[in-house]
């Protein structure tokens, strides 16, 4: 249990805002006992297990085991459309479950920005429902494709502005997050003065910042070095939740995606796990090609 224990506990305990010394308080027990559990030196009696899951608002056995009914439906989407001078989405119809991990695939103007920008509710579909599962101002992060940063703040202004909205602000959390996006030597430099890559792993670090049960990329690493690439493919990996990234990036998706969907001609018209592309020996990519055929590659 420890392993799932310790990430559960610590992720739960910045969900709450709460300190190490704020929630030992609240159980009755010293700061190092929670220090212990939350480094797997140690783990708490039942009573204090429960009393845990009391104070972090959770179920016993998602405080335990993880598991918060992760795979259930969070988004079902039923013959969306849309158009704007010409009908770009043409009957959508989607489930999106809380473990997956989408690859949101389809040539340049497929509609893949659109349909992303109809469920994280910046634009309206012309007709067709969305059902959603989860909360959208509380349980979806974006980072879109567009510059939404704001030039004239500092990057840790910028951070810190973003935490205390998300209520995940703590000062050493924030120096954290900025080390691990390795922007330090940025941490003063206005936003505006930053490289393209650069702002593409703040945009990233602010989407992160606090969790979510759905991550939303549009083509996030578009302008980030070979090194920013792999670090962001790798971060993505430890990133709860259901993810679904628009991309074109097909050096390393076969690693870190669990099912591929296919936009064309305004419909998904593929919808299909990643182990069965690769039990035909295919990576993603050849895949892509086959199936978009004679689409323009991007
Ligand atoms: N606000 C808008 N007004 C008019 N047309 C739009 C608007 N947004 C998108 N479109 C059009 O809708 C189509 C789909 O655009 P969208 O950005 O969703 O494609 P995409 O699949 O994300 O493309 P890319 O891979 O190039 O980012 C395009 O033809 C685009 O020109």
């Amino acid at each position: 249990m420890t392993n799932i224990f310790s990430h559960q506990l610590i992720t739960l305990r910045r969900r709450k805002n709460l300190s190490q010394n704020d929630l030992a308080r609240k159980l009755y027990v010293s700061r190092q006992s929670i220090s212990k559990w939350e480094n797997g030196e140690a783990e708490p009696g039942i009573d204090k297990l429960i009393n845990l899951s009391e104070v972090l608002g959770v179920d016993l056995d998602f405080l335990i085991l993880g598991k918060e009914k992760l795979n259930d439906l969070i988004i079902k989407i039923s013959g969306l459309k849309k158009a704007f001078s010409q009908p770009v989405l043409q009957g959508i119809n989607l489930n999106i479950y809380g473990k997956d991990r989408i690859a949101l695939l389809g040539s340049n103007g497929a509609g893949k920005s659109t349909l992303a920008k109809i469920i994280y509710g910046e634009i309206e579909a012309d007709s067709g429902h969305i059902e959603n599962h989860i909360n959208i101002r509380n349980d979806l992060n974006v980072m879109t494709q567009n510059d939404v940063l704001m030039g004239d703040l500092t990057v840790i202004e910028h951070v810190q502005l973003t935490a205390l909205i998300d209520k995940v602000y703590s000062r050493t959390f924030i120096e954290q997050m900025i080390r691990k996006f390795r922007l330090e030597k940025q941490k003063n430099t206005y936003v505006s003065k930053l490289s393209g890559g650069q702002k593409r792993r703040l945009a990233l670090l602010l989407a992160l910042l606090r969790e979510s049960k759905l991550l939303l990329l549009d083509e996030p690493t578009v302008g980030m070095d070979l090194s920013s690439i792999d670090f962001f493919w790798r971060y993505l990996d430890h990133v709860g939740g259901c993810v679904i990234t628009i991309t074109h990036d097909f050096n390393q998706i076969d690693k870190y995606f669990s099912r591929v969907l296919l936009l064309k001609d305004g419909k998904i018209a593929q919808d299909i796990s990643v182990d069965k592309i690769h039990s035909h020996n295919q990576t993603i990519e050849q895949w892509y090609r086959q199936y978009n055929d004679g689409e323009e590659q991007a």
